[in-house]
């Protein structure tokens, strides 16, 4: 059964598009019915609106606590009569109230291999270890900033003479293509939460793991 599903934003919305582009095929298991902002100066916003998607705004920045912020968020979703968030470039550390009243049904894409690099500037921290593999997570969302079980990796090199830019565009390009796999997966059952780990179904063949083009 096709899921109803809402993309939470702040800025840009490059990975909104992307999961918006691959819903729009048919038989995908997950519709995109609202794109949510806390941000009214969002550029996703015009995005979404260009692609017939219907939006909201929550400003954070209303409400005098998280809590009213979030619940304001949650009225929205739930009259839009949502199933499940993906949180994409959405830049608010959510409280242990929402993250547990969406448990399991909330995803968020983070540009790094976790657990390496959680929370903020991942490409910089990346460049200044000297890593040479870098790359992008699709993870369920719990209380703890990007701690939650793995669903989806995607590794690139890092190349002599990376800037954070060229590392960021790289990881990107991966970033479009994985959102969309993690999001089929789950969807799909073929990939599942279970005891706080997900679990793949059918045969193992790196579903969890998409290799960049060499
Ligand atoms: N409880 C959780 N909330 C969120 C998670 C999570 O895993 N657990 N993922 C993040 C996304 N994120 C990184 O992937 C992230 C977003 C925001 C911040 C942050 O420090 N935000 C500041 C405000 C920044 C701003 O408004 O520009 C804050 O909330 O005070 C860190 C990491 C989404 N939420
Ligand atoms: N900690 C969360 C985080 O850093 N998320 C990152 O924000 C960018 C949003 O771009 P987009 O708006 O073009 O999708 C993406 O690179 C995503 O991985």
């Amino acid at each position: 059964m096709t899921r109803r599903a809402a993309v939470l934003i702040s800025g840009r919305g490059s990975n909104m598009v992307s999961l918006i582009e691959a819903a729009s095929a048919s038989g995908f298991p997950a519709d995109i019915a609202l794109v949510l902002s806390n941000r009214s100066d969002a550029a996703g916003l015009q995005r979404a609106r260009a692609a017939g998607i219907a939006t909201a705004i929550v400003d954070h920045r209303s409400h005098p606590t998280r809590e009213s912020f979030e619940q304001a968020m949650d009225a929205v979703l739930v009259e839009h009569g949502i199933e499940f968030i993906c949180l994409a470039g959405f830049m608010r550390v959510l409280t242990d109230w929402f993250v547990e009243r969406w448990a399991g049904r909330m995803i968020n894409i983070h540009p790094s291999l976790l657990p390496l690099f959680r929370g903020t500037h991942t490409h910089r921290r990346a460049l200044e270890e000297g890593v040479l593999i870098h790359g992008c997570t699709v993870h369920f969302v719990v209380p703890e900033l990007d701690a939650g079980p793995i669903i989806a990796q995607a590794a690139v090199p890092v190349i002599p003479g990376d800037t954070e830019e060229s590392l960021a565009a790289r990881i990107l390009v991966q970033e479009h293509r994985l959102y969309p796999h993690a999001l089929r997966m789950i969807c799909d059952g073929s990939a599942r939460l279970e005891n706080g780990r997900v679990v793949f179904s059918g045969d193992w063949s790196g579903e969890g793991a998409l290799r960049s083009p060499a």
